[in-house]
């Protein structure tokens, strides 16, 4: 089958680079996002025909239809649901475009399968419900699961909400409950054939992200440090680097051992009472937390977390703030690659 995919929130194009990893034979044959710098990367990689900067709430039941596409792969924005957010559902504006699909859905008989991402929450969401009645009402067959890469041995945690839903052939699998693990496969929690972070460090990484001292002084006791035998990261999300806490681990070259000696150090002057007005004392400690060398995970190693291809490129003039901005605004692919071969088959 010759898959015709319509990538709706496209951002950087996860979603295509998915559609590539399950290496499905067909095209994106349109990509819109309303975020013009999403689109330059998208169109950096992929040519600027492929993407259109266009609010998909304009989004007509005729354009699905003339372009052919029997497959929507998409992110929709996930404020309005995130723990950190106000959780105003479908009170929160961000989610017209969601709602206006779920009317268009119904309409299009072109369309033959879909998968959507959301974030952890979406599933208790008024949006899904819609969501859900949509899909019932065209009759399509589908099933939620959460998902996150540890499952897939990519060292990144980052459960996401996950949809799919096909017509014609139902699921082989139980459509009762949500998912926690990959259908056909068992949970496990030894993880043993994780990937150690090592794999996916960039050599000669500049000073520019090395952790800054006041960063260093005020906030390392909130930061997930990560070492070079560790298994693990915590979800990247867009304010990485730019706020401390939940955006994301840091990294050390150091190992366990060296750095918790560090730190048993700087243990010892922050129980002293007089340190804390000390300038001596301070730059005892900040002159320690230096030789942890602690350091941001770069843009091409957080993309690798996210299990993009070496051949993703951002453009020249991509500042690193977007970068990091996107990217945590994006998906894992191989988390959604997998799914889309679950989707397939
Ligand atoms: C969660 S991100 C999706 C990221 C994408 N899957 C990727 O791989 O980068 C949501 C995207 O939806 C876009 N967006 C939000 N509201 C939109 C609308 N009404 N029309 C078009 N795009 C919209 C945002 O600009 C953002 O890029």
């Amino acid at each position: 089958m010759d898959y015709r995919v319509l990538e709706l929130f496209s951002g950087i194009g996860g979603m295509h680079y998915a559609f590539k990893y399950a290496q499905l034979s067909g095209e994106v044959v349109a990509a819109m996002d309303v975020n013009t710098v999403a689109n330059a990367v998208y169109a950096h990689n992929y040519g600027a025909t492929s993407v259109k900067t266009r609010n998909i709430q304009s989004l007509a039941e005729k354009e699905i239809t003339k372009l052919n596409a029997n497959m929507l792969l998409m992110s929709p924005p996930c404020q309005p649901h995130t723990r950190q957010g106000l959780q105003r559902d479908v009170e929160d504006k961000r989610s017209c475009a969601l709602s206006h699909l779920c009317l268009l859905i119904p309409q299009c008989d072109t369309l033959e399968y879909v998968l959507m991402e959301n974030v952890k929450g979406f599933e208790v969401s008024q949006a899904r419900q819609q969501f859900i009645e949509a899909l019932n009402k065209a009759a399509f067959h589908w099933r939620e699961l959460i998902l996150t890469p540890t499952q897939f041995n990519v060292p990144n945690t980052r459960h996401r909400y996950y949809c799919i839903a096909r017509r014609g052939k139902d699921f082989d699998f139980d459509g009762e409950k949500i998912w926690e693990h990959m259908p056909g496969t068992k949970p496990d929690p030894d993880q043993q054939s994780m990937c150690k972070i090592s794999t996916i460090l960039e050599s000669d990484v500049p000073d520019d992200f090395l952790v800054p001292d006041d960063v260093l002084s005020k906030r390392v006791l909130v930061m997930d440090i990560i070492h070079p035998s560790q298994c693990r990261s915590m979800c990247f999300t867009k304010g990485y680097t730019h706020y401390t806490e939940g955006t994301g681990s840091v990294f050390t070259p150091l190992s366990e051992a060296e750095s918790h000696r560090i730190f048993e150090a700087v243990k010892q002057i922050d129980m002293d009472p007089n340190s804390k007005d000390s300038e001596e004392a301070q730059q005892r400690r900040l002159e320690l937390l230096r030789q942890v060398k602690l350091r941001y995970f770069t843009p091409r190693e957080v993309a690798r977390l996210m299990s993009f291809p070496e051949e993703f490129e951002f453009p020249t003039e991509t500042t690193n703030r977007q970068k990091y901005r996107l990217l945590g605004n994006s998906i894992n692919v191989c988390v959604v690659g997998e799914l889309l071969k679950l989707l397939t088959t």
